[in-house]
């Protein structure tokens, strides 16, 4: 039974546009993830494919004019509300993509220690930045004081000391360098290693690949492909959707060909598959109905020419 299963998830936002009147705008259209014990899902797709809002939407941490549709199931159970708020820090740890989520007010070795559930709180805090590089001095310091890097660091320390079963981990590594990334993604595989599970958000596709066990291949507010890591090799031959391959041979260290067009914008979705403008494989039947994510040489895509 997966950890956590994200089962048809659509999120939209009302916003106003001129004086009173209210626009509602898709941003992410039944979009299907699971996770299970022991595993690193590592989350890639352009910016602005929803990769943030569906951690947020798992943490039950969407802004109020969102509306939200589907189930989100921890444990086989589907989540309420309320659920959501007494697993959030705890159960299911959060990693923010912004370091504004750092408390202003508090100096950061006291931020981390309050994360520790059992044994001395101290102490896990000390290991853990001597783990990733943080001096000790800096656990005396407020937030304004770090770098953006020693701010990550932080972040990063206080999903490691908690007892959390998932960590959700967005973008939390640009701006490090090397040695403390592998050290952090190092972190992130013992903790799956030991029977929990990791959703890694990233733009760095490369370092995901050295740890995670499924990549997720987002586009425009949903999932295209879910595919093991060991599929992205060669020339993306054994990749299921094409824009996950365009998205790999885009990568500088294949051909670094980028495909023509861009993400459509959310309030401007095309109907049926969301790729279909873009795809070298698209036919009229593809913009008659959004393709269902089915499964295909042990992976999943949502694609009607995908073989
Ligand atoms: N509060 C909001 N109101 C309206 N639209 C929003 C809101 N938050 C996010 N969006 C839109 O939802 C879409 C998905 O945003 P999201 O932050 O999840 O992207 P992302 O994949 O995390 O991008 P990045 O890689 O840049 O972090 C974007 O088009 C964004 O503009
Ligand atoms: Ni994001």
């Amino acid at each position: 039974m997966p950890i956590l299963e994200v089962e048809n998830l659509s999120i939209s936002f009302n916003q106003y546009t001129t004086g009173l009147k209210q626009k509602n705008i898709q941003v992410i259209s039944s979009l299907n993830v699971t996770l299970e014990e022991g595993e690193i899902l590592a989350v890639v797709g352009a910016s602005g494919s929803g990769k943030s809002l569906l951690a947020h939407a798992i943490l039950g941490i969407l802004p109020d004019n969102a509306t939200i549709s589907g189930t989100i199931k921890y444990n086989g159970e589907v989540l309420t509300n309320s659920q959501q708020a007494s697993l959030r820090g705890k159960e299911i740890a959060l990693i923010p993509q912004s370091t504004n989520y750092l408390d202003p007010l508090m100096r950061v070795g006291n931020q981390v220690r309050t994360s520790v559930r059992t044994g001395d709180a101290t102490l896990a805090q000390r290991a853990v930045f001597k783990r990733l590089h943080l001096k000790q001095n800096v656990e005396k310091m407020f937030p304004f004081q770090l770098s953006g890097g020693m701010a990550r660091r932080t972040l990063l320390s206080t999903a490691i000391v908690s007892d959390a079963k998932v960590i959700i981990a967005d973008e939390p590594t640009p701006g490090l360098d090397p040695v403390v990334i592998k050290e952090a993604l190092s972190n992130f595989r013992e903790f799956a290693d030991n029977g929990c599970a990791v959703m890694l958000i990233t733009h760095d596709i490369e370092s995901a690949l050295t740890i995670a066990d499924k990549i997720a291949v987002f586009y425009a507010g949903t999932t295209v492909e879910v595919a093991p890591v060991e599929n992205f090799t060669g020339d993306g031959e054994g990749l299921r959707h094409p824009y996950s391959k365009a998205l790999w041979r885009a990568l500088p260290q294949n051909e670094f060909i980028p495909i023509p067009g861009s993400q459509p914008h959310p309030s401007a979705l095309p109907s049926g598959c969301l790729f279909a403008p873009r795809c070298i494989k698209a036919t009229a039947a593809c913009s008659q109905q959004q393709p269902e994510m089915r499964e295909l040489r042990n992976g999943m895509v949502r694609c009607i020419h995908a073989t």
